[in-house]
């Protein structure tokens, strides 16, 4: 049975969906603080938090688990800048907490989400997996910990790990079963949309003087759809091949927020508003993928994760969303 601990969240679901689809049997564990209840309809649930070692231990000693796929954590780049307890708290600790229970109870395969925002400002891209990692915010730290210890009790215990640094998800289940659904939202393209719904008054562009051609930040979009089977591609690695690696995972292409506006207001035929406002701290002007490593290892092309693509599934599932 895989484990799949923030099953409940964004990305986590679109995972849990897919492997349900395979066949796979798997369970969830989430403390549906930031997840939705609805979201885990596939396979079983135990509701629960990784700062609790007692509903920890009973969740591993209850369900025969033999892998875990790791999505729990806060990652709201902004917010740790401004409260960076929150986030060594549960997303430090909280792993801390996970690699015990499996360890004690001989559980050995991790499938960790990590992320871009560990490379900091990046001196040459596309980032490779190798580029020096220098985190400019808590929540790139915290996962810049958590992947030092993987690697630690991997030398130590024997431990096996997929490390995933995705850039930026994106999209929803090209089905509407699953989308992206974050209280508060702060991410670009679901705001977008939200205007577009009028549910929003207008998008900020934060920042304007970035050195970049139209002055604002360049980010790549990678659809979830295709990050969900990057997991499962990655999972079975791990166990075919006794090997631990670290992926990127992007598409090697970047769009400005200008852009990403642009093509949403092509897509969707509504006026969009947006206000240039101030940069937001902790962001760094460009994030662009080399994924060549996931594209000859694990055989992952993206397959969903034009930005059309990508903006046409999240507006049909925001659409959905908005009626909920
Ligand atoms: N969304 C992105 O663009 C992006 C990019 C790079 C990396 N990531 C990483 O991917 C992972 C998933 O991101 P997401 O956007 O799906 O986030 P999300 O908030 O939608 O999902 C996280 C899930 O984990 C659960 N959770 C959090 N802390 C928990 C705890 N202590 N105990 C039990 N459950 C807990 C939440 O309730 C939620 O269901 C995160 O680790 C994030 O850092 C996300
Ligand atoms: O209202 C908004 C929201 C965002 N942006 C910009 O749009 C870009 C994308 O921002 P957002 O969608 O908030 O994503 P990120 O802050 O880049 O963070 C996501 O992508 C990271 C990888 O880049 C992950 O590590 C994080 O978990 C995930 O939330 C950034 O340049 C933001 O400054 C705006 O201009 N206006």
């Amino acid at each position: 049975m895989i484990l799949v601990v923030g099953g409940a969240g964004y990305i986590g679901s679109h995972v849990v969906k897919q492997l349900y689809k395979n066949g796979q049997d798997v369970i969830v564990f989430d403390n549906f603080k930031n997840g939705h209840r609805e979201f885990a309809k596939w396979g079983k649930c135990f509701e629960g938090d990784l700062n609790d070692i007692h509903t920890l231990n009973q969740l591993f000693e209850t369900n025969q688990i033999n892998s875990v796929i790791h999505f729990a954590a806060y990652a709201y780049v902004n917010e740790s800048v401004m409260d960076p307890q929150k986030y060594y708290l549960n997303n430090v600790m909280g792993s801390l907490n996970l690699l015990k229970a499996m360890l004690t109870h001989n559980v050995k395969e991790i499938v960790f989400s990590s992320t871009c925002a560990t490379y900091g400002n990046p001196t040459y891209i596309p980032i490779t997996e190798c580029h020096i990692q220098k985190p400019i915010n808590p929540y790139g730290w915290s996962k810049l910990m958590i992947e030092q210890v993987i690697k630690d009790y991997h030398h130590a215990y024997g431990l096996q790990y997929a490390i995933l640094r995705y850039f930026n998800a994106a999209g929803a289940d090209i089905e509407g079963e699953v989308g992206e659904w974050h209280e508060p939202e702060t991410h670009l393209i679901p705001i977008i949309l939200q205007v577009a719904l009028e549910e929003k008054d207008s998008v900020q562009i934060f920042g304007t003087d970035y050195e970049t051609p139209d002055g604002t930040c360049i980010r790549d979009y990678i659809h979830v759809m295709d990050l969900a089977d990057a997991h499962i591609k990655a999972m079975n690695y791990i166990k075919g091949t006794q090997q631990s690696e670290v992926f990127n995972l992007g598409t090697g292409n970047g769009f400005s927020v200008n852009e990403v506006i642009n093509t949403a207001r092509s897509i969707i035929e509504k006026p969009i508003r947006v206000v240039e406002s101030q940069r937001r701290p902790g962001d760094p002007a460009i994030l662009i993928a080399n994924s060549n490593k996931a594209n000859n290892l694990l055989k992952w092309e993206p397959q969903y994760s034009d930005l059309r693509t990508i903006i046409s599934s999240a507006w049909k599932w925001q659409q959905i969303l908005s009626m909920k």
